[in-house]
């Protein structure tokens, strides 16, 4: 039944209810509330905050208490809400859409309806009830055979009102409309590595959030708030998506976007997609290993380290005798740092021994004697020392990396450590260096990765050591893979991942965004840009056509803004998306003509027009989109019709394209600048050919077992064996300069017998 043409009577009776259940949420608040006013002073700083956790748990009194019911054969109704309500006698007056009692709300469908006789959405103000909508599933199964593409997918009014609602910069959640398909991500098996792979507006980000609050709900003895961890792709990105969790009651997830995915750095360094592409390969870890050791080092040209003063024998050590404290203590060292200590503890015990009994051994000589064997490095140092040195790329580089490859590694360092800058690849390189110097820092129960169909294997690996057992849900869309790292499967994500638990690879296919009439423009990208990719089939028709509109290349800049603010003049909220090349002509309109905007690189989205990069584009959507000289976001590229791709699929609403070339600049269709119409999977009314609401295909990946455990000590392995090489050479080196060739079999042998010796002691 629409909204509105409801029998009022039934409204009324529906608002009696929300009445009651929301005078009973407010009691309890209230009780709560002075229950800690009560303890007052007296608790401490932890009870406070448990208390005012629990009190958030209500959320906002404004908020409707139900977001819908569900009526049963069995003559009972349930009442739906984003927080459970009890009465006074603990009756459960609304149940939380987190509970399995609440599934046959989002499950059921004409097929199957699991027992429910009708489902009602409701239309509310605040806690106003203004209609509803109501599914009945026995006239679903009696007109069967003449239900729209819609009703067969379970798309109803209320899920339509809710996309046609006004954008702002912040995510809404979608408790009350969550499709079937979603629910069943949202409830999927917490011991997974689940990768979700949709089209733009699929509703990934929306369900891998809602399935955090789902998870923390049915699993809250083993998994807390504070255990997950959400990362997406930008600081713009994560400001758009952190108050979702918030709202749904979840209050200390940690999120974070990939700039901050390591070592406190400064960040902002531009560098080649082919540095960028090096430095994200797997053989850096090893370079990085490499690097470390050949740091720990008894200092050359001298074979006597003193620890005190200077001509004083006892407290003077061998090279030998230093050489065999280095190897043991890099053998049995979780990380450098730990390595270290361990060193410092046999300098001072080596000395102690050596000195009059009872005399002290000065910790300032200790630690300056360590300090020439086994430097002590913060990430950042160790990382500006080898990317500022040739000699020391080139040594850690060994025969693994081309001369060519070391050069674009090569920079020069800055002054001072702290004005160095990073790139974002360099970030997941300081966070290796971090793990390797003091050790794997934060782990969590639960990881939630966005935009993941870009990152690099180092990022994969940065991702990796922060999960503690392989719990991941992973989003992403293979069409919109772009940059270095940009790829056609999900396969080298899943070998980067797995640890304890399999993977699945499950689609979403239903476009919620995007308007047909914009998607028919965007889809026609998709089989040359990524062939292999099922479109998504859209729910809605917009409200108008894209608006294509061919300037000459100097009123680019004019016509864009002037797009821009009619949108923002109409109360809408912009997204102007266009390449770095056209970056400057608009800020220059913009400024000319006193248009107020936000530039997204500054981090977060304004309320009203916003000047965006494609690549920071990724994830975010605005109700109208102006996407600026499709050619130079193509250009600017090397998947650049991908992230064409990505610009066309921002809008909720319009889409206006100001160009001077092409509209689909397709290779070998250059001249073409007005498309022709494509035909893309469309729901919205569309007659039924009975179709089944597609059952997600997952795809089992073999599952790799193995802990943490078992990856830090192989982490640690090639530490050690690297360290083994090194001090080998070292050693050849001694036997060299020191023994004849003939006596050179005997020293190994009998080397080999003085470390058994020393083992067993
Ligand atoms: N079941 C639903 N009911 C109502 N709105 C929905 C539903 N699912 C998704 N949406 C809406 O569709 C839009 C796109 O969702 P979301 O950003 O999660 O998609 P996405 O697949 O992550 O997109 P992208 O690939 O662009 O990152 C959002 O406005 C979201 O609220």
């Amino acid at each position: 039944m629409p909204a509105g043409s409801a029998d009022e009577a039934e409204i009324a009776r529906e608002q009696q209810y929300f009445d009651l259940a929301w005078k009973a949420r407010e009691r309890s608040r209230q009780s709560l509330g002075s229950a800690s006013a009560a303890v007052g002073g007296k608790a401490s700083a932890a009870v406070e905050r448990a208390a005012q956790e629990h009190l958030e748990q209500f959320g906002d009194p404004d908020e409707a208490v139900a977001i819908g019911r569900f009526d049963h054969t069995d003559g009972w109704t349930l009442y739906v809400g984003k927080r459970a309500i009890s009465d006074d006698d603990n009756e459960k007056l609304v149940i939380s859409w987190k509970a399995p009692a609440a599934a046959p709300y989002f499950e059921a469908n004409h097929d199957d309806p699991l027992g429910v006789v009708r489902k009602r959405t409701f239309d509310v103000e605040r806690n106003r009830v203004l209609g509803f909508d109501d599914l009945v599933f026995a006239d679903l199964a009696a007109r069967v055979e003449e239900l729209t593409a819609l009703e067969h997918e379970g798309i109803d009014d209320a899920v339509l009102r809710d996309l046609d609602a006004s954008r702002s910069g912040e995510m809404r959640d979608i408790v009350q409309t969550i499709h079937a398909t979603q629910y069943e991500l949202i409830r999927s098996p917490l011991e997974q590595l689940l990768i979700v792979q949709g089209g733009p507006g699929t509703g990934k980000t929306v369900v891998g959030l809602h399935r955090v609050s789902w998870l923390l709900f049915n699993h809250s003895d083993t998994l807390g708030s504070a255990d997950v961890l959400v990362i997406g792709p930008n600081p713009t990105f994560t400001r758009y998506i952190r108050q979702v969790l918030p709202g749904l009651g979840d209050h200390q997830v940690e999120h974070r976007d990939l700039r901050t995915l390591g070592p406190q750095a400064g960040t902002g360094r531009e560098e080649t997609p082919e540095a960028a592409r090096i430095k994200g390969e797997l053989r850096m870890s090893q370079l990085l290993t490499r690097a470390l050791v050949q740091r720990v080092r008894f200092p050359e040209r001298t074979d006597r380290l003193p620890v005190g003063p200077a001509g004083d024998v006892l407290t003077t050590l061998a090279r030998p005798e230093v050489e065999d404290a280095l190897t043991r203590c890099v053998n049995q060292a979780r990380s450098y740092l730990a390595g270290r200590t361990a060193m410092r503890n046999w300098i001072t015990a080596t000395v102690t021994s050596r000195v009059r009994w009872g005399a002290e051994v000065p910790a300032p000589a200790v630690e300056a004697a360590l300090e020439r064997l086994w430097p002590s490095l913060t990430p950042q140092q160790f990382l500006r020392d080898l990317f500022g040195s040739r000699e020391r790329l080139l040594a850690a580089a060994g025969d693994r990396f081309s001369v060519a490859e070391v050069t674009l590694l090569f920079r020069a360092a800055s002054d001072r450590v702290s004005d160095e800058r990073w790139s974002l690849s360099d970030v997941a390189l300081l966070d290796e260096a971090d793990t390797m110097l003091n050790g794997i820092g934060s782990q969590f129960g639960h990881i939630v990765l966005d935009e993941a169909q870009d990152l690099s294997p180092m990022q994969l690996r940065s991702v990796r050591r922060r999960s503690r057992s392989g719990s991941y849900t992973v989003l992403g869309d293979l069409a919109q893979s772009t940059g270095p790292w940009a790829r056609d499967t999900w396969d080298d994500v899943v070998a980067s991942l797995t640890h304890r638990y399999p993977s699945a690879i499950v689609p979403l296919t239903l476009g919620y965004r995007v308007p047909q009439q914009v998607y028919a423009l965007a889809a026609q990208l998709l089989p040359y840009s990524a062939p292999a990719v099922e479109a998504p089939s859209v729910v809605r028709v917009g409200p108008a056509d894209p608006d294509l509109r061919r300037v000459s290349a100097g009123d680019l800049g004019a016509e864009t803004v002037r797009a821009a603010s009619d949108y923002a003049a109409r109360g809408l909220f912009v997204g102007i998306v266009c390449a770095d090349e056209q970056r400057a002509a608009v800020i220059e309109v913009l400024n000319a003509e006193g248009v107020q905007y936000q530039d997204t690189r500054g981090g977060a989205l304004g309320s009203s027009i916003n000047l965006v990069g494609p690549v920071t584009a990724k994830g975010l959507e605005f109700e109208a989109v102006v996407v600026v000289e499709p050619g130079a976001i193509v250009a600017g590229s090397t998947h650049g019709l991908r992230l064409l791709y990505v610009a066309y699929t921002r809008t909720t609403k319009f889409l206006t394209v100001v160009h001077h070339g092409p509209v689909l600049p397709i290779p070998g269709q250059d001249e073409q600048d007005v498309p022709d119409p494509v035909q893309v999977p469309a729901l919205q009314g569309s007659r039924a050919a009975r179709r089944p609401t597609p059952a997600p295909r997952v795809a089992a990946s073999p599952a790799r077992t193995g802990t943490v455990a078992a990856q830090e000590k192989t982490d640690l392995d090639d530490f050690s064996a690297e360290f083994a090489v090194a001090m080998a050479a070292r050693l050849a080196d001694h036997v060299a300069d020191t023994a004849q060739p003939r006596l050179w079999d005997a020293v190994v042998s009998a080397l080999a017998q003085e470390l058994r010796r020393r083992r067993e002691e």
